[in-house]
């Protein structure tokens, strides 16, 4: 039989695929618990476990129960989690003052985290959109529109009330422009020098944060108005880039892509273009789907961790994920 070399069938692809041993040989992407971070939803009170609905599996804990969470998450492997504060009408205003309060919820939950797990890593939610009256992200204008200078002044001090207060990274997750450098100078500034800087810096208008504002109470606040003028359009790549670069520019040690599964192209893009510290948030509407097709048993949990092996794939560092715990423990067995 003459056989052409490289082809069929001196090359059968199927050989690899035969054993688990060779399978695992020429594995190419390795999800490991290094690579999940884990949202956390802190509320006030003592013993106070509220379910979100649009997302099973999922509690606003109060600071006490969220601690100990913590420390489970630690013992897990989890470097680092992110903390999104339930805050009560009462906090919320137009000009979101609440935010830099320096014992607010998130900065006593900073404190509390430190002392309790300080080798857990703990990322911080710089924006307004759960201290305005509005639910947007921003101080905004009587037409509606959200100030872009005037809501950076007032995250620049949110962004060191959480710094004093000892958070590791800051993650400004409001696309407002010109606030990476603005709170990067004041961090230098004061001294912090080593507070990290992780910028949501391709943040898309997206539909799939519904569950998310169910959980931080935003939704009815925010009510039909969208964050159209300052998330992107989920049509535009090229503008992505052009995000990214600008952030980096300004001081961003991390950048994230947002959501996670349906921009992978994103992902690939920005990992090979600028080679930085890349982060992906699966958000909530990606877990709340993936979550009720395994309710119902139409999939299973061998998807969720599939998505997560794929976003690795395409190029990023971690993964912001509901998952994380659940699938840390899979990854632990
Ligand atoms: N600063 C707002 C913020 N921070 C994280 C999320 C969404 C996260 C998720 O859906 O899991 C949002 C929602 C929004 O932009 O309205
Ligand atoms: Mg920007």
């Amino acid at each position: 039989m003459q056989i052409t070399p490289r082809q069929f069938p001196a090359t059968r692809m199927r050989r690899m695929r035969a054993d688990d041993f060779s399978r695992r040989l020429m594995q190419e992407t390795h999800l490991s618990v290094n690579d999940l971070l884990v949202p956390l939803f802190v509320q006030e009170g003592q013993q106070q476990r509220t379910p979100v609905p649009s997302m099973p599996g999922v509690e606003r804990l109060s600071l006490d129960l969220l601690v100990q969470e913590a420390r489970e998450l630690a013992a897990l492997g989890i470097p680092a989690i992110a903390l999104f504060p339930v805050v009560d009408a009462a906090g919320k205003t137009d000009l979101a003052e609440e935010a830099y309060n320096p014992n607010g919820l998130v900065q006593r939950s900073i404190k509390a985290f430190k002392d309790a797990v300080p080798q857990l890593g703990i990322i911080t939610d710089i924006a307004l959109d759960p201290y305005t009256s509005h639910g947007q992200d921003g101080i905004i204008d009587e037409q509606g529109y959200v100030l872009n200078d005037r809501t950076v002044e007032t995250l620049v001090k949110q962004a060191l009330s959480h710094a004093e207060a000892g958070a590791d990274v800051l993650a400004p997750s409001d696309m407002m422009d010109g606030r990476i450098g603005a709170i990067r100078q004041v961090l230098e500034q004061e001294g912090l020098v080593n507070t990290r800087i992780l910028s949501y810096a391709a943040k898309y208008a997206s539909a799939y944060y519904g569950p998310f504002r169910d959980a931080v109470g935003s939704a009815a606040n925010l009510g039909k108005s969208g964050k159209q003028s300052y998330q992107m359009d989920p049509a535009n790549s090229d503008e992505a880039l052009h995000e990214v670069a600008l952030d980096l520019a300004e001081g961003a040690d991390m950048v994230m892509v947002k959501p996670g599964m349906p921009y992978l192209d994103i992902v690939q893009r920005v990992k090979s273009q600028f080679g930085v510290p890349t982060l992906v948030y699966q958000v909530s509407g990606e877990y709340a789907m993936h979550m009720a097709a395994i309710e119902k048993g139409w999939l299973t949990e061998a998807a969720m961790m599939e998505a997560l092996v794929c976003i690795k794939r395409a190029g990023c560092d971690g993964i912001l994920t509901y998952f994380g715990k659940r699938a840390a423990q899979l990854l632990n067995q």
